[in-house]
């Protein structure tokens, strides 16, 4: 029996790209596996005239994403008689009693309890309107049932629009029914960083700056941008990536431990994690501590591909990021003067997402002349893909003598055999269908976040020596990024899998 209340979808911009490529099918899945509750419903609402029966055939019975992904057919005409669409008219900005009377009357025939959530997969500048409108027909009041509204990312263009938009959807709906997505912390790895860190006894002790030297994340990226050319024109790498999905996986890797794994007491501390980050203003230290870059034409995967400013959508003499590294410490008592490397990036040789904490040479060097010291002791939490962790350790050569080489203890998420993981959408939208908030950002923490992110992009913006360095697409990025590393210490460029050893790995 599931535990999810009986309840109505409604997706806003339902005939847009993301709808038709994650959120049906997300749903669908949730379906075919018993998540969902007995009485329920999926409520499409966009500007055009469509019948319910051709945007069932659209989001359901014809769309590739859910042929793609499910070999379950048999229940996907069931799946479908739980579709309805609304046309709303001309904009987003009308009355929304039709709406409302349609919404009234599907919750009576299916039996949806009074419960409502409300998905707003459109671009952010009506996520406001279409609050204030829904407001205004009463349907943001949980009088009967349960009223929650999904709001998709980019949330804010700075910490100013972030602001506003707060305030624009509190001023309509109550924090605890706003629920800010970030797919990054539906990802099961990540929420595996809590675990990792809260339930083991021999990770936790040593997760402090008397044991990490430094911690490095990488978001690599061997896409380009794709359609979305004018989208990420005026956004970048920093607002795209960073200010978000990193920044979330930072929060988790930096806080302290919760009091219990309740929503509220997790989000206390992923917020005073952020508001821990050291705020960079003066423009020699951004200067120190940043680089840009955008790439070039390249190679990957033995394809030729377009350079940055070639791509459509995209200014031919742009300067927005396609790369941003990173440095900044955190300022308690747990991190004190223990740099953070964190890196995102398009067109990189290969798609990895993973977080390497670099212990400390012990006090003491025994072998040091056997060639590998402490140093080379890396706990690699791989987010994506072929999620795991590897723990690298040195072991003793046999033989005469104490020759140290390095080894790996690995574990990868498939070797967890029958255990499906659920895509990050699924699993997000079946916690917000039963209210559970832990995996959505808060208001404060949206702004704990633009509040770092902030002076990073004015001082890009507005400084004179910001360069931005070209990279040929298929490299790890501008040639000077190792010179943002401390010492001797280098990026650890991955390959594919979680065991692959870059070892030494200079940018030519
Ligand atoms: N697609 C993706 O992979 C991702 C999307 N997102 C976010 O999700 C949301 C939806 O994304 P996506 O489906 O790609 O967006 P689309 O650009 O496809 O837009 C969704 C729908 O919004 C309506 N719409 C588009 N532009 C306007 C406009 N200027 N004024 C009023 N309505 C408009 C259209 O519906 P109609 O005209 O039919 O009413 C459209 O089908 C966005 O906020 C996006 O940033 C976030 C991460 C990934
Ligand atoms: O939010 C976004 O994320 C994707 C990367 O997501 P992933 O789950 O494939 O790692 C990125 O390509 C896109 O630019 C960004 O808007």
């Amino acid at each position: 029996m599931s535990k999810t209340p009986n309840q109505l979808l409604v997706i806003f911009g339902s005939s847009g790209d993301l709808t038709q490529r994650k959120l049906i099918p997300s749903i669908f899945k949730l379906y075919c596996e018993g998540h969902l509750p007995e009485n329920f419903g999926v409520l499409g609402v966009s500007r055009s005239e469509v019948s319910d029966e051709d945007f069932r055939k659209k989001v359901v019975l014809e769309n590739q994403h859910i042929s793609d992904t499910i070999g379950n057919f048999a229940k996907r005409d069931s799946f479908a008689e739980k579709i309805f669409y609304q046309a709303l008219g001309d904009s987003y900005d009308l009355d929304y009693s039709p709406l409302r009377e349609r919404i009234e009357a599907l919750d009576k025939t299916m039996g949806c309890d009074g419960n409502c959530m409300f998905y707003l997969s459109v671009p952010p500048k009506i996520y406001e309107t279409i609050a204030s409108r829904l407001n205004e027909q009463g349907l943001s009041k949980e009088s009967e049932g349960h009223r929650r509204l999904i709001v998709e990312k980019p949330f804010g263009y700075d910490l100013d629009t972030a602001r506003e938009l707060n305030k624009g959807l509190q001023d309509n709906f109550g924090e605890s029914q706003i629920y800010r997505i970030d797919h990054y912390l539906g990802k099961e790895t990540v929420q595996n960083l809590l675990v990792t860190r809260f339930s083991n006894s021999i990770f936790e002790p040593l997760w402090n700056r008397n044991y990490i030297r430094h911690v490095e994340i990488t978001n690599a990226e061997s896409v380009g941008v794709g359609k979305r050319g004018g989208y990420y024109d005026s956004a970048g790498a920093l607002r795209d990536m960073f200010q978000n999905h990193l920044l979330q996986i930072i929060s988790l890797v930096v806080m302290e431990p919760p009091i219990d794994a309740k929503a509220e007491s997790i989000r206390n501390e992923k917020v005073k994690a952020l508001k821990s980050l050291r705020i960079m203003t003066d423009p020699d230290i951004l200067h120190q501590n940043t680089i840009r870059g955008q790439y070039l034409s390249g190679e990957i995967d033995g394809e030729q591909v377009l350079g940055y400013r070639e791509e459509s959508g995209v200014d031919p003499n742009s300067t927005t990021e396609t790369y941003a590294a990173i440095k900044f410490f955190v300022d308690n008592w747990r991190w004190a003067d223990i740099p953070f490397y964190v890196r995102t990036a398009k067109r990189m040789p290969t798609k990895v997402t993973e977080i390497v904490i670099h212990f400390k040479t012990p006090h003491h060097q025994l072998f040091k002349d056997s060639g590998v010291d402490s140093k080379d002791n890396k706990l690699i939490i791989r987010i994506q893909p072929n999620e795991g962790i590897l723990v690298k350790f040195g072991v003793k050569v046999p033989g005469q003598g104490f020759k140290v080489e390095r080894a790996n203890l690995d574990f990868y998420y498939d070797d967890l055999k029958g255990t499906r993981v659920m895509d990050a959408y699924e699993r997000l939208l079946l916690d917000a269908m039963q209210g559970d908030a832990t995996l959505y950002a808060r208001a404060d923490e949206v702004e704990a976040a633009w509040e770092f992110v902030d002076p990073i992009l004015n001082y890009w913006k507005t400084d004179k020596n910001v360069v931005t360095y070209g990279y040929s697409a298929g490299m790890w990025g501008p040639n000077n990024a190792d010179e943002l590393l401390e010492g001797d210490s280098y990026w650890r460029n991955p390959g594919k899998l979680l065991t692959d050893d870059p070892g030494f790995c200079v940018i030519s």
